[in-house]
């Protein structure tokens, strides 16, 4: 995602964006709890979103409210008026996710469902912070009619679902070797039909893992504790968890394994990579699962392949085009395969996962908000500072800019006469992202900085938290 360039003028106002899945690969992550997350787009929050004056001046009002949840400190400093900040949750967000929101004083409006571009680009006009699941698409439409829009952070939550896709993933490849989809669905239908004909236990068989990140890793070790050997596919060397093994190529992994599972994010190499050739590589009666994105599998490609009894089953979580609401829409090339397993993308869908997720991306989103902390953004530079000196006359700085040459020359120049406590700014692709506390400042001096900094050529977004 890139932001239009009509964004990158100065604005007051933020929208900051979170959601649960991965917005981007994470090639070079490693599988061991990252503290960050991968890279996208960029922006930032508002100076003084609570409208009070006018939209050059900060608002002067300190407040305070209950402890927060992270650890920066045990008080909170209410650096504007929370309850003007707007926050839009789509598609089910976690309740966690809500209570915690409001629990700032934000206006947080529910949806259960994603919303179409039209509704959306009427409701995010005025809206700070977007909360999506996979289903919604903040296309460039969408995002230019975000009025309040200054730039895009988005957060994340990278691993809180990757237990349960891997747990649904392990189930399916029992499920599979037992066909156990066809023997409930004729037991429904009145039909005892006892075989023992093609169904296998799974220990000693091969499990080929494509993408061993956070989900392809958890399935590692949860699939060699029943007994099968495992294999993965990864474009970066990685540590192979177990006695699990890499292979050097796809196409090695597909001839060697009884299953073959997908984990790999959505991108231009992974589209379309299982088709009628790698079918047809994979070994006679072996079965296939996906539960990464829709379109890293060609269906009609799997659906003949399934009729013709090559492949022994699948089992497909996600699907090229997925309806955007539950009911009776589905509609499939797969629809009435032998042994086929079809779950409608419930591979994160647990309570666990979805309250982690809530829990994990409020908490970021609240940091930023109030504290203009963006450790978690995974599009934009990554900047913490200590916590704000709790003091009527203190500030902090937030200030994204263009990442160009001669831009903390400047701000040096406006801050020279005043105690600056601390500094931080890093950068990341074309934005970057400088935090400064300063002491001893008068509501004139305040003003004068604000004014001044937003005003410098290289400006994005200027706020000023107290
Ligand atoms: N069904 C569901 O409800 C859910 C689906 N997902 C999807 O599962 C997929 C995997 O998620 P995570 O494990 O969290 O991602 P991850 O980013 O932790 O791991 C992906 C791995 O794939 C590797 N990879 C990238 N391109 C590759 C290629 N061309 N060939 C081989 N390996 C490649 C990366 O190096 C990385 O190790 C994503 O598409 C994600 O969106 C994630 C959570 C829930
Ligand atoms: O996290 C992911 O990548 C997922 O696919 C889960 O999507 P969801 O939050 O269930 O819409």
């Amino acid at each position: 995602m890139t932001l239009p360039s009509s964004h990158f003028r100065s604005q007051t106002t933020t929208t900051a964006v979170f959601a649960s899945a991965p917005s981007t690969p994470n090639h070079l992550r490693s599988r061991v709890m990252p503290t960050s997350t991968p890279a996208t787009p960029a922006a930032v929050p508002a100076a003084n979103p609570d409208g009070t004056g006018s939209s050059d001046t900060p608002s002067v009002r300190r407040e305070r409210q209950g402890s927060f949840g992270g650890s920066q400190r045990a008080k909170i400093l209410k650096p504007f008026n929370t309850a003007n900040i707007k926050i839009l949750l789509l598609e089910n967000v976690n309740e966690t996710a809500v209570s915690a929101l409001r629990a700032q004083g934000y206006q947080v409006e529910t949806h259960a469902k994603a919303l179409p571009e039209d509704e959306l680009i009427e409701k995010i006009r005025d809206i700070h912070c977007v909360g999506i699941r996979s289903k919604t698409k903040l296309t460039r439409k969408v995002l230019d009619a975000a009025e309040k829009l200054g730039g895009i952070a988005v957060f994340n939550s990278p691993f809180s679902n990757s237990r349960s896709v891997a747990e649904l993933v392990l189930a399916e490849i029992v499920l599979l070797s037992r066909q156990l989809g066809d023997r409930n669905r004729e037991m429904h239908e009145g039909i005892w039909s006892k075989v023992s004909s093609n169904c296998y236990e799974i220990r000693g068989k091969t499990l080929g893992i494509v993408g061993y990140g956070h989900i392809g890793s958890q399935l590692s070790v949860l699939a060699e504790s029943m007994g099968m050997r495992v294999y993965f596919h990864d474009v970066v060397p990685l540590m192979p968890l177990g006695t699990s093994k890499q292979v050097s190529s796809l196409d090695e992994l597909l001839s060697v394994s009884d299953f073959v599972t997908l984990h790999v994010p959505e991108t231009e190499e992974t589209k379309n990579m299982i088709g009628e050739r790698e079918l047809n590589l994979m070994k006679q009666g072996s079965f296939l699962i996906n539960a990464s994105r829709g379109t890293i599998v060609q269906i009609p490609a799997l659906a003949k392949a399934l009729r013709s009894g090559h492949i022994g089953g699948a089992a497909v979580d996600v699907f090229p085009k997925e309806p955007a609401a539950n009911g009776k829409f589905f509609e499939s090339e797969l629809l009435g395969c032998p042994n086929t397993l079809l779950t409608p993308h419930i591979g994160g869908s647990t309570e666990e996962a979805q309250s982690m997720i809530g829990v994990e991306v409020s908490q970021a989103l609240i940091k930023f908000i109030n504290y203009g902390t963006s450790i978690g953004a995974v599009n934009f530079p990554e900047v913490d500072l200590r916590a704000i000196k709790d003091e009527e006359n203190s500030i902090r700085l937030c200030y994204t800019h263009m990442n160009v040459p001669g831009v903390l020359m400047r701000i040096t120049n406006i801050l020279a006469d005043h105690n600056v406590d601390k500094q931080f700014s890093d950068s990341k692709g074309k934005i970057a992202y400088l935090m400064a506390d300063i002491s001893d400042v008068t509501p004139e001096q305040i003003q004068d900085i604000y004014r001044r900094v937003s005003e410098t050529p290289t400006n994005i977004v200027t706020r000023v938290l107290y």
